[in-house]
């Protein structure tokens, strides 16, 4: 007989580390900013600092990719208290669906109601340049087609209902409010809306896998977001989510560009500035309850 598999996280553990959080921080997040690889100096943007590495947080996981820190940092931004993972967990580094979703549920108990999700992301509509942002306004889930759902399993009622809507999954007034913000910032050149493709990687994608995306509806692709997304909209949150593009997909069979781990890194840090300012000024006029632009 072989040992039962852990399925899941119990409500209790999620407890536990919310419970382990709050006694540690007098900071009560309503935002949480989820950095992708390379943007994690988004965390710079917050004062009065308590950083935990993921290593001393119960039940957390351990980040493994370059790129990602590690760390869970509280602050405030503008005024507003805000928990900003430094390193977030992906299917690739073997981690099971439930456990790359841990931190969300976990961010809900400790009152978090904004989620803001980022990601590094490969190029697939031919209008984007390396270096511009998207505004999320969808998802393609190819994992969750094949039935690898964060939500699979017993439902948990205390988090959220056993068939969650998700044609709302990315809020259209925070979309808006990113929009203006952008505007005004003098960032609306570079500034994207469109369709996000999850995959499963660590492979990068073929340029048969790249044409497939792109005739599904997918704008850009990347191995992260989209099971983040489903957990915060699951347990009520609202999210934006937001994509650099950090490469160009390779859709020709003569080009010679090959995707690579280090020019998604490095273009993460050629436009960590603005998008400081993009997430900055964000939060400014991010309203409690309501953005209707
Ligand atoms: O989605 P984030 O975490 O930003 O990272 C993206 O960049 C890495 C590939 O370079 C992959 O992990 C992909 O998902
Ligand atoms: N494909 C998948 N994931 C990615 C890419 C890409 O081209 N760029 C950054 N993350």
């Amino acid at each position: 007989m072989f040992p039962e598999q852990k399925q899941g996280y119990t409500y209790e553990e999620y407890k536990v580390t919310a419970d382990w959080l709050r006694a540690k921080t007098e900071h009560r997040p309503l935002i949480a900013i989820i950095c992708g690889s390379g943007l994690g100096g988004l965390a710079e943007i917050l004062k009065d600092q308590k950083v935990f590495s993921y290593s001393d947080i119960p039940n957390f996981p351990q980040s493994t990719v370059q790129g990602h820190a590690g760390q869970l940092v509280f602050g405030t931004l503008n005024g507003k208290s805000c928990v900003c993972m430094q390193g977030r967990f992906h299917l690739y580094e073997g981690f099971p669906i439930w456990q790359v979703t841990f931190p969300i549920r976990v961010f809900q108990l400790l009152g978090v109601q904004t989620a803001i999700v980022t990601n590094a992301a490969g190029g697939l509509n031919e209008d984007y340049n390396v270096g511009d942002m998207m505004l999320i306004k969808d998802h393609l889930n190819l994992p969750g087609f094949a039935g690898n759902s964060p939500l699979v399993g017993p439902n948990d009622e205390r988090f959220g209902p056993r068939f969650p809507c998700m044609s709302d999954a990315y809020d259209r007034d925070l979309r808006k409010l990113a929009q203006t913000v952008a505007r005004e910032l003098g960032f609306s050149d570079f500034l994207k809306e469109g369709v996000y493709s999850v995959v499963g990687g660590p492979s990068f994608e073929t340029i048969a896998e790249c044409h497939m995306l792109k005739r599904l509806g997918a704008d850009a692709v990347g191995m992260s977001t989209v099971h983040e997304v489903i957990v915060a909209r699951h347990c009520g949150m609202r999210v934006f989510g937001l994509s650099l593009i950090t490469n160009k997909a390779v859709m020709d069979y003569d080009s010679k560009s090959k995707a690579n781990h280090e020019e998604v890194l490095q273009t993460g840090r050629e436009r960590a500035s603005q998008l400081k300012r993009m997430i900055s000024s964000f939060v400014e006029r991010l309203e409690r309850n309501n953005n209707v632009c």
